[in-house]
């Protein structure tokens, strides 16, 4: 059985005095345990909206969402969420911030520290601990955002755009980085991305949503042996994969312009 289960979910805004939007319509989506799955889609066709109702953040219309064959009803620390903008508490320092899970978890102080140091090595920010998140950089603030989102252990990472904001040098490191901590805490995880690259390089499967109203239009399981690396973005393999989303992109980035 999948962990997560999407059936036939529609998402319907009707804002007051505004037409009304539908930005999921009828979207059934499953996710395995321990697999890397990608969304990727034009803007506006509502990536952020299904991830946000897996956070339980936004109810469904109509439709099912169930983690583990439970039924998601709000924001649970069993989903852990890293957003594109830095949504880090300032007035704490890389530690706590870190810590700030746990600490909700009533564990002892030295165990939530321990946790905090261990994931704090993962994202090898050791040294910055005591550093406030003004004092970083934008891929350190993100690198931050990932150990806090696992500190809690969670059964899915939520990852909305994370490097998004980043150059794409830091891109690359914190894609490799990803990856590596990927690999050997085997989280299940539900990432959302503009980017084809990124996409194929960190997915098992690429879900391609349509053009608003948002639809999952195909989803294509990545068959490329890991560990993937830099290497990877230049294989035959990645290529072939690249021109098939690439073209569908293309047809529903058309759509969405004439929409
Ligand atoms: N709270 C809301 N009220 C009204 N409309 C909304 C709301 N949230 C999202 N929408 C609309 O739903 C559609 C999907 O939005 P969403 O942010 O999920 O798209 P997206 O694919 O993540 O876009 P992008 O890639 O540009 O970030 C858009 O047309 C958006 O304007």
């Amino acid at each position: 059985m999948s962990l997560l289960a999407l059936n036939d979910i529609s998402v319907r805004f009707e804002p007051k005095g505004k037409p009304a939007v539908t930005a999921l319509d009828d979207v059934s989506l499953s996710v395995a345990h321990d697999t890397f799955s990608v969304i990727v889609g034009p803007s506006g066709c509502g990536k952020s909206t299904l991830l946000r109702l897996v956070a339980g953040l936004e109810e469904p219309t109509s439709g099912t969402l169930t983690l583990d064959g439970k039924a998601i009803n709000g924001p649970s620390s069993e989903r852990g969420m890293v957003f594109q903008s830095y949504t880090l508490f300032p007035w704490l320092t890389v530690r706590e911030n870190v810590m700030f899970g746990p600490s909700l978890k009533k564990l002892a102080k030295s165990e939530c520290e321990a946790i905090a140091d261990e994931l704090i090595s993962a994202v090898q920010l050791q040294g910055f601990e005591k550093s406030y998140p003004s004092e970083l950089s934008g891929g350190m603030r993100q690198r931050v955002a990932l150990a806090r989102a696992l500190a809690n252990d969670p059964r899915i990472l939520l990852m909305d755009e994370p490097f998004g904001a980043l150059d794409s040098q830091t891109r690359g490191v914190m894609q490799e980085l990803l990856l590596e901590i990927w690999q050997t805490k085997r989280k299940t995880v539900l990432f959302i991305t503009h980017d084809i690259d990124e996409a194929i390089l960190l997915g098992d499967e690429v879900h391609v949503m349509s053009a608003r109203p948002g639809r999952i239009k195909t989803s294509l399981p990545i068959e490329i042996e890991r560990p993937r690396g830099i290497d990877t973005l230049t294989s035959q393999a990645f290529m072939d994969y690249k021109r098939t989303i690439l073209s569908l992109m293309h047809d529903e980035a058309i759509r969405a312009a004439r929409a």
